[in-house]
């Protein structure tokens, strides 16, 4: 029998908070640096000491230049602009899943130590992050420093390029983290602002924008998405118990992580034995996130996805997506259809939908990030492929015991060329998250 997540086991705002998690840490930062604020009055302080925030508090007379503070490094990049450059960081990670096909990238305008313009990619891609910091900022961005996670782009599109603004609205310095593989853009954005007399500094915390820009940086060079691989496993490294449904590996605060990274995706994928055996949502559920939730995609070649489903009955609220072969029944199609269950036509190789097909294809759709939450089939196929850009595994406390199904990875067996970014500890269970190198 299906087991439901139980309601009491939600994780109370003060249990996040002592997640220590990398990612709801970040949420609550972001919430720190308000949009909404006034923005006058926030000093670099205020953006930079966030809760969660590691870093010693800025001495005054720092906190007061945006120039280079003497480390030595001769690079211009100061303590403080990696701060800003920080809390821009941060801020993208706003509308996260939110901007397809637009990276979700964050801006932040500092005349003499004070934030005085914010932006991130609104809603649908437009506008950009810049014009948004720019208007914010009025008269104040004359001569002002601005941070910007992507480099600024520099192609007419609906709206003059980014660049051109900048340019326009007088500001004396930029400070750039990841680079924008963009052909029309690609090293031009930083040209203009140069040709313009503007001082530029580029690549300042470029991995860690990277790291919140992966979905867009993977679709432009690979033309797939970024794919992360997620698992709960058990303490004696099963996923599940064979015909027993869903079964809890994981505690509350996990499943609240799991859905905070549902949300900050574009696609949430299974395949249809997970369907069959749990019965799951694939939403993401967490309190103020509900509208976030990602479209779901099923690997269902024979569409067997029942029409009493929680997926099919939930989609004409919210999207599913059918990755079917060429067999695939035209009756059982046009019952679903109903539904409004759509379709995803793909090869299929042995029986198995061909995955760089389908990547490419969602790729083509506009979505940049794919959540694939298993099972144990789906989960090998992705790996043996190569389609995996990124593990997180959830570790849970308790053995599921001989009449488990083996997870085909755990922290052990991480495939060579996989590196360890992160570990963390919610509630009782171990998270760690990998990345290819
Ligand atoms: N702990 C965890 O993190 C998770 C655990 N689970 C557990 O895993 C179990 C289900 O795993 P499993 O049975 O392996 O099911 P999957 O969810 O991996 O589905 C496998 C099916 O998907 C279809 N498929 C189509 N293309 C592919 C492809 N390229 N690669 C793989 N499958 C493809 C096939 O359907 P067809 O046979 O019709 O051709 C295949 O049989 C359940 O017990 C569930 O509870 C599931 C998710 C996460
Ligand atoms: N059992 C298990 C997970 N299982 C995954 O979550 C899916 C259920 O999603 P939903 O119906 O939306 O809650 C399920 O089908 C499987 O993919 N995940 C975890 O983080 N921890 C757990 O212990």
């Amino acid at each position: 029998m299906t087991q439901r997540p139980d309601p009491d086991e939600t994780p109370k705002p003060e249990e996040l908070a002592e997640a220590q998690s990398d990612q709801v840490s970040a949420v609550a930062d972001e919430a720190d640096v308000e949009m909404d604020k006034p923005a006058s009055g926030t000093s670099a302080e205020d953006a930079v000491e966030a809760p969660g925030a590691s870093e010693d508090p800025l001495p005054a007379e720092e906190a007061e230049g945006t120039v280079d503070s003497g480390e030595g490094d001769g690079s211009g990049v100061s303590e403080i602009d990696r701060r800003f450059m920080a809390a821009a960081i941060r801020m993208s990670r706003r509308h996260l899943g939110l901007t397809s096909t637009n990276p979700s990238v964050g801006t932040l305008i500092v005349k003499d130590g004070m934030i005085v313009g914010r932006g991130v990619t609104a809603l649908g891609g437009r506008p950009h992050a810049e014009p948004q910091a720019l208007a914010e900022a009025g008269e104040a961005a004359r001569g002002a420093t601005a941070y910007v996670t992507l480099e600024p782009c520099a192609h007419h599109g609906r709206t003059p390029p980014c660049a051109e603004a900048l340019v326009t609205a007088g500001v004396a310095r930029v400070v750039g983290a990841a680079a924008d593989p963009d052909d029309r853009v690609s090293g031009r954005g930083y040209a203009i602002l140069r040709a313009a007399g503007i001082e530029v500094v580029e690549g300042v915390l470029a991995d860690e924008a990277g790291d919140e820009l992966a979905g867009y940086l993977t679709r432009s060079s690979k033309k797939r998405p970024e794919v992360t691989l997620k698992l709960a496993i058990s303490s004696d490294g099963m996923i599940g118990r064979r015909d027993a449904g869903q079964v809890q590996i994981t505690g509350g605060i996990s499943r609240a992580q799991v859905h905070l990274m549902r949300a900050e995706s574009d696609v949430i994928l299974v395949g249809i034995g997970t369907v069959l055996a749990d019965d799951p949502e694939l939403n993401s559920r967490l309190p103020g996130l509900e509208e976030r939730s990602p479209v779901r995609v099923v690997l269902d070649p024979q569409v067997k996805l029942p029409m009493m489903s929680k997926l099919a009955l939930s989609a004409r609220s919210l999207p599913l997506y059918l990755a079917i072969g060429p067999e695939a029944s035209a009756v059982r199609r046009s019952s679903l259809e109903m539904l409004g269950v759509r379709f995803l036509a793909t090869e299929t190789h042995d029986g198995r939908i061909a995955l760089p097909e389908l990547l490419e294809d969602l790729s083509g759709q506009g979505f940049s990030t794919v959540f694939v939450e298993g099972g144990a089939a789906t989960a090998r196929t992705f790996l043996e492929d190569g389609m995996v850009d990124r593990i997180a595994l959830f570790r849970g406390p308790n053995p599921i015991g001989e009449d488990g199904i083996r997870s085909p990875l755990t922290p052990e067996t991480i495939p060579d060329g996989f590196r360890l970014v992160r570990e963390a500890r919610y509630g009782l269970d171990q998270y760690s998250e990998w990345v290819r190198d």
